[in-house]
């Protein structure tokens, strides 16, 4: 029997007319990714926008869609050894639901076993798919049956040496707290780690292998590689960023106390870091304008740019503005930030976060790919937060691991080369240029900032700094650049 830590009851209950349930959008966001490609957060929304949502279904379906997708080849590695026909003769639809039902039953130990399999089962009805009820049950059981859940201590680091290929580190943050723990399963479903430690981890940490290869160009220490690996199967602990205009740092850190959410000062004077996660709607203070949801690697991009009173800023890449508000918070009402994007679309969260924040000295500027309508300055200062591989961050977004190819990084770094130098070209003299991505691969990062220095004979390097997935954030790279 299974191993299982004791849970809370989700008690669904009758659903009445409260329309389509959290399992059922889940489905629908894991669909609409392996079908259209589209990021789960999206489809989500779309689907939050057309059902109505209670805020608690509304979680558990953002928690079963990322993990499932996160988790894809851990699941198919685990699947291809329960499923009793090849891959080809199970429908897409049917394998997704075994994807969804072993995630819940593996993956999400809050969740009861009997709920994973019996809602899972039931989603059959939806797919009008009744008779497939036996082939979904079955095989879930049989994974259930076989599963024993082992925790493990957080003071000991995890080595390959001690896991097998019938074990699967699980790393999750839930709630306030954070923990490793092992499942153990009766064969023998992965890479051994002792032989094929690059497949392993890959394995258990649904990453594409020729990434951890690519990376273990770098990072040669394996257990290292893995602590990496496993940081990524998890959206990461969140952290806020206080708009100290409004409110300070040690009243918000009281509110959070009153609502019994672990939390203490961050690194920097604007930071407070989460044991695990909280819905910032629920907090009125969040509504007024008192923080903002910021990893601390983000909000270390503009404490290095250091803006300064009365300064004009000039944000290349700024939706969805978490970047160009930190700014204008750090102006204190006086100069200006222009935040520039691609499209309305985009524009429109900026504007969002403005009124929600209060701020009065941020213009948005619609500009085009090729950086029309870019206004031509000369700034006191620039950030370009490039679009990238967004390799730091493969954890909160849930698709980002099977979009990037081995090409990705050359694809965009002409794009990003090019915004450097739009940047460089609109301060003055004397000015700064805070180049950020949220890459920890060094194409985009030290290199890509060498070469444009080596190019042109205005520029020389200030600092820069790498941020190292889970210390205590995001993965990233900011150098800030001074202009001659
Ligand atoms: C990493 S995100 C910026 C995040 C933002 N700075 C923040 O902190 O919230 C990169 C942004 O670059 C924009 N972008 C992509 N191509 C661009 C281009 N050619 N010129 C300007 N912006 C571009 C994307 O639309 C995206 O919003």
């Amino acid at each position: 029997m299974s191993g299982r830590p004791p849970f809370r009851s989700e008690s669904p209950g009758p659903r009445g007319n409260a329309g389509p349930s959290a399992r059922w959008l889940a489905f629908l966001a894991i669909q609409s990714f392996a079908q259209r490609g589209s990021f789960v957060s999206k489809a989500l929304d779309d689907l939050f926008t057309e059902f109505p949502t209670l805020p608690r279904d509304r979680h558990l379906a953002t928690e079963l869609a990322s993990e499932t997708v996160r988790r894809g080849l851990t699941l198919d590695s685990i699947l291809a050894q329960y499923v009793t026909r090849p891959r080809e003769k199970v429908e897409d639809e049917l394998w997704m639901l075994l994807q969804l039902g072993a995630c819940q039953l593996i993956c999400l130990s809050h969740i009861p076993a009997h709920a994973a399999v019996h809602e899972t089962v039931s989603l059959c009805d939806r797919l009008y798919k009744p008779r497939a009820k036996g082939f979904i049950n079955g095989t879930l059981r049989s994974i259930e049956r076989e599963l024993n859940h082992q925790t493990t201590s957080d003071n000991q680091p995890l080595e390959l040496k001690d896991l097998g290929p019938d074990l699967l580190p699980i790393f999750a943050i839930r709630g306030n707290a954070a923990g490793l723990r092992i499942v153990k399963l009766a064969r023998r479903v992965f890479a051994d780690p002792k032989e094929l430690p690059l497949d392993y981890i890959a394995q258990v940490a649904s990453l594409p292998v020729w990434l951890l290869q690519h990376w273990a160009k770098e990072e040669t220490d394996l257990n290292r590689l893995l602590a990496r690996a496993l940081w990524f199967t998890t959206p990461g602990k969140m952290s806020l960023r206080v708009n100290l205009q409004r409110t300070t740092r040690e009243a918000v850190l009281d509110l959070l106390r009153d609502a019994d959410v672990a939390a203490q000062p961050g690194q920097l004077p604007v930071a407070i870091a989460l044991n695990g996660s909280l819905a910032p709607g629920e907090f009125p203070a969040f509504h007024d304008g008192g923080f903002s949801v910021q990893d601390e690697s983000a909000i270390a991009a503009v404490a290095l740019l250091d803006p300064q009173p009365g300064e004009s800023i000039l944000d290349l890449c700024a939706a969805p503005g978490g970047k160009t508000c930190h700014i204008a918070e750090r102006l204190q009402g006086t100069g200006r930030v222009i935040a520039c994007d691609l499209s309305n679309t985009r524009l429109r969260p900026i504007r969002e976060n403005i009124t929600r924040l209060q701020l009065s000295n941020i213009d948005t500027l619609l500009i085009s790919e090729e950086g029309r309508g870019l206004p031509d300055g000369p700034f006191d200062a620039a950030l370009v937060d490039v679009p990238c591989s967004n390799t730091g961050v493969l954890g909160k977004r849930p698709e980002a691991r099977w979009r990037i190819t081995p090409a990705t990084f050359a694809d965009l770094i002409p794009l990003q080369r090019r915004l450097l130098n739009d940047a460089l070209d609109r301060v003055k003299s004397g000015g700064r240029v805070l180049y950020s991505t949220c890459s920890i691969d060094r194409s985009e990062n030290e290199d890509l900032v060498n070469e444009v220095i080596t190019a042109r004979n205005d520029v020389q390097l200030k600092t820069a700094q790498r941020h190292e997935p889970g210390s205590p954030g995001d993965g990233g790279y900011q150098a800030l650049l001074l202009k001659s």
